[in-house]
């Protein structure tokens, strides 16, 4: 094969291979699952449907999704010694290391026998979407100081997650804009932790090795931990007079914003306006006007200053706060969403496997000959 010499650093623009997922559109400004825009999904559909779409390729019938969602609500207890696990991680432990290391875990106590066939990769993918809302949520009450709560076989995914975080489950609404935002995090194409997951895959490694190198990758602020980072800035700007002096400062000092910007979109995420709406509808619950005053000031101070658009990120993280949630739970919580995503993706990979590896173009000293012995000791 032809070697092509140019630099994409960062693989930005690059083409590496085919998906029939999800589209990102950039021109029109569209994200699509399966061919549906994922607004209408957003508006009429439950986080269990779409998940259904993101794997299957279609929406469920009432039989399927009866039987999917009676799957999703038996895989959802961890067994005794993935609770040991928990218990025995540090307290300081970032919630990201807690699911990383809990995924792991899963794969290393999984006691089927891998074929790695899809109808096993399948199962294995059900029971990480079961099973990662009652870790994150085992973890945010032991912040607190509080025993787990068990998840409740009768309600639905978005609901069970508040039971067992809060012990209660709030009004519907609340639920609707939580089920929003996870649908809203569910897949993005090509984006750095699906990539990751399917460069793991690659290799013909395991389903469990992808999605713990996936959620390594999606951890840092530049990707998935920026919903995490922004309620962290929010915060330390603290109303929205100081929101433009906040900014010139930060830019001066060359600091990103935080959710602020995309490597594919350029004209503003296409996920913004309904996660935008669903933060409204949860600040007027709240009455949380000030939060929404800054909030507005800091997009319009960028759009002046940089013309750059928020991404999604940046009305999830204070859409999280405003539920009760942590911060520290935010970017677990997009976890519980992308599993979808991820998991596709790695039995896509699978379906046409190639082994995903790139050149690079060498800058370091020419060939030269190892020393003699004296000579290397002599220094
Ligand atoms: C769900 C998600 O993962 S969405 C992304 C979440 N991440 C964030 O919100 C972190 C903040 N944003 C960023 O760091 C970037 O916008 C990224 C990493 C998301 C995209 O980066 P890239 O596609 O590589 O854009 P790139 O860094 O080339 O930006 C182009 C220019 O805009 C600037 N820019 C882009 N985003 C930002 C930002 N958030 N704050 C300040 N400047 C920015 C860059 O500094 C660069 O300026 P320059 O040409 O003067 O050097
Ligand atoms: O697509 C990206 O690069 C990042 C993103 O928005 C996502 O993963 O949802």
């Amino acid at each position: 094969m032809m070697a092509d010499s140019a630099i994409h650093k960062g693989l930005a623009g690059v083409v590496v291979d085919t998906t029939a997922i999800s589209m990102v559109d950039q021109d029109t400004n569209s994200l699509t699952y399966r061919g549906y825009a994922v607004q209408e999904l957003a508006a009429s559909c439950t986080f269990e449907e779409v998940a259904y779409l993101i794997w299957h390729g279609d929406l469920p019938t009432a039989e399927q999704l009866g039987a999917f969602c009676a799957r999703e609500q038996a895989n959802r207890v961890l067994n005794r010694s993935t609770l040991e696990l928990l218990r025995r991680i540090p307290e300081t432990t970032h919630p990201m290391d807690v699911l990383r290391t809990a995924i792991s875990y899963l794969g290393a106590d999984d006691p089927a026998e891998d074929d790695g066939s899809v109808a096993a990769n399948q199962a294995k993918a059900e029971v990480m979407m079961a099973r990662l809302p009652t870790v994150i949520a085992a973890d945010h009450r032991r912040r607190q100081g509080l025993d787990p709560i068990r998840p409740d076989p009768e309600l639905g995914f978005a609901e069970n997650f508040f039971h067992m975080c809060f012990g209660a489950v709030p009004e519907p609404e609340v639920v609707r804009c939580f089920e929003v935002s996870l649908i809203l995090y569910a897949e993005h194409s090509f984006n750095a932790s699906t990539f990751t997951a399917r460069v793991v895959t690659s290799t013909m490694s395991d389903i469990y090795s992808a999605v713990t190198a996936a959620i390594g990758a999606l951890k840092g602020p530049l990707h998935g931990g920026a919903n995490e980072a922004v309620m962290h800035m929010l915060t330390e700007i603290g109303s929205a007079d100081r929101a433009a002096e906040w900014l010139d400062r930060a830019l001066a000092e060359k600091r990103k914003i935080m959710g602020f910007g995309h490597r594919v979109y350029k004209h503003g995420d296409s996920r913004v306006p309904t996660m935008h709406a669903a933060l409204e509808r949860m600040a007027r619950i709240k009455d949380a006007g000030a939060l929404m005053e800054l909030y507005a000031a800091l997009e319009t101070a960028m759009d002046e200053r940089k013309g750059i658009h928020p991404n999604l990120d940046y009305p999830a993280g204070p859409a999280y706060h405003l539920m009760g949630f942590d911060v520290p739970t935010f970017t677990p919580i997009f976890v519980m969403a992308r599993i979808t995503g991820w998991t596709a993706h790695i039995l896509e990979q699978q379906a046409a496997n190639s082994l995903i590896r790139p050149l690079s173009s060498y800058t370091g000293l020419a060939q030269r000959p190892v020393p003699v012995q004296a000579q290397r000791r002599a220094g």
